[in-house]
């Protein structure tokens, strides 16, 4: 038995009406190595036709090496998929939970085949991805049409719930994690921390393009950060200034990504006569390698060499706020889909995003590819009618 088969569900009972017309949820994530085998198959799988320069590619698995080629990212799941079903079952909702990734065992291709031996028809779908590009959205997509194309007519069919960066419960995990890094900081430090948020760098491109009408990327994880930084300065009584930055960039030099990177910015702020910074990856669900790595080793160290003290807020990843809003958005999709109205909890503009991506958002710049979940789907391919 493989590492993750633990996790699997092996039968699905009829699901309760407040779910229906779901009779399953999937966990949608990016996957990552288990071990020193199975970095470079990892990575083959990760930029596979990306153009990633060689040297990036080394530097990366290098970062897994150094934590024995395993990536957190898998328990971060295992944990995540435990806590949903925890709060499905303490809410009296019967419904199996599977997972499955993109990049990494358990393939999405395999549990869906897994599905479809139980029985499953029809399921909604949480991408471990907050936020709207096409690394985080229509990549996604395009995998589960992929997938649903290997596994031909038996396969389920799939709804993608909306992204998650504007639920309340979202934002209220991330503030706890905000207010729990000042506690580590001294108290001088604590009272004049500079708030830095940090997401993954992604290419101008493909910022640009993001979402339905383009901007999105950016857009949304500004209105995070500052509905987080409204929370931690309602709840410590000090508004403290924040700022958006990057890390992770990757791709070849000459290609524009977003900046600042996280380094670069800790050392302008440490020029301008800041003491103390704590670090808000609120770009990332759980602590994925970048957080491990780019954040908790290498920011750690700048901030360090810079004589800042700093900290490092927790991820959402299993925060009761957090699953809470998982189910929230299960339960809301359920509703609209069996043609009620809902209310969407949101803490506004620019949210909440769709359900359901219309024709061409965050496109695939390097080539159109069939997708699933949107407007463009091509005709379900079990001939259920839509
Ligand atoms: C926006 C975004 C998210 C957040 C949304 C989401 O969570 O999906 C994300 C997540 C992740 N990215 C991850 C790992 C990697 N990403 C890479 C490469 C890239 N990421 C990109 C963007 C994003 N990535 C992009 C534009 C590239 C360039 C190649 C391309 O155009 O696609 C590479 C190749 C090496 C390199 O190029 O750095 C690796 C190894 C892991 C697993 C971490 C773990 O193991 O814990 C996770 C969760
Ligand atoms: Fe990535």
């Amino acid at each position: 038995m493989r590492a993750w088969e633990d996790q699997r569900v092996s039968s699905s009972e009829s699901a309760d009406p407040r779910l229906a017309p779901y009779d399953a949820v999937l966990v949608l994530s990016f996957g990552g190595p288990e071990g020193q085998d199975d970095v470079i198959p990892f990575l083959e799988n990760v930029t596979r036709g990306k153009g990633i320069p060689r040297e990036r590619l080394e530097e990366v698995g290098e970062h897994y090496r150094a934590f024995g080629g395993k990536s957190p990212i898998n328990d971060q799941n295992r944990a995540l998929i435990a806590g949903l079903e925890h709060e499905l079952a303490e809410a009296g909702l019967s419904i199996p939970v599977y997972w499955g990734n993109r990049n990494w065992h358990p393939y999405l291709a395999d549990e869906l085949k897994r599905m479809a031996d139980d029985g499953v028809t029809r399921v909604a779908t949480f991408i471990t991805s907050a936020y709207d590009s096409y690394s985080g959205c229509r990549q996604y997509r395009e995998n589960v049409a992929d997938a649903v194309a290997e596994v031909g007519p038996r396969a389920p069919r799939i709804d993608r719930l909306r992204h998650c960066f504007d639920h309340p419960g979202f934002i209220s995990a991330n503030a706890d994690g905000v207010v729990g890094a000042l506690g580590e900081l001294s108290s001088e430090g604590a009272r004049n921390a500079r708030l830095v948020f940090v997401t993954h760098s992604i290419p101008v491109t493909m910022a640009e393009t993001s979402g339905p009408v383009g901007g999105a990327y950016v857009a949304q994880h500004e209105a995070v950060a500052r509905a987080v930084a409204a929370q931690v300065a309602e709840r410590t009584g000090v508004a403290y200034e924040h700022d958006l930055v990057y890390c992770s960039r990757s791709g070849p030099p000459e290609m524009p990504w977003l900046e600042p990177d996280v380094n670069d910015h800790l050392e302008a702020l440490a020029e301008r006569g800041a003491g103390s910074v704590v670090m808000a990856p609120i770009g990332f669900l759980s602590d994925h390698m970048e957080v491990a790595y780019d954040l908790d080793t290498e920011a750690m160290q700048t901030a360090k060499s810079l004589g800042l003290e700093a900290a490092r807020a927790a991820t959402a990843g299993t925060h009761p706020d957090f699953i809470a809003a998982v189910v929230d958005l299960l339960l809301e999709r359920a509703a609209v889909e069996r043609g009620e109205n809902v209310t969407r909890a949101s803490i506004g503009a620019p949210g909440p995003a769709r359900d359901v991506c219309p024709v061409g958002c965050c496109p695939n710049l390097r080539g159109e590819r069939p997708a699933l979940c949107g407007e463009d789907e091509p005709p379900n391919p079990s001939g259920d009618p839509k």
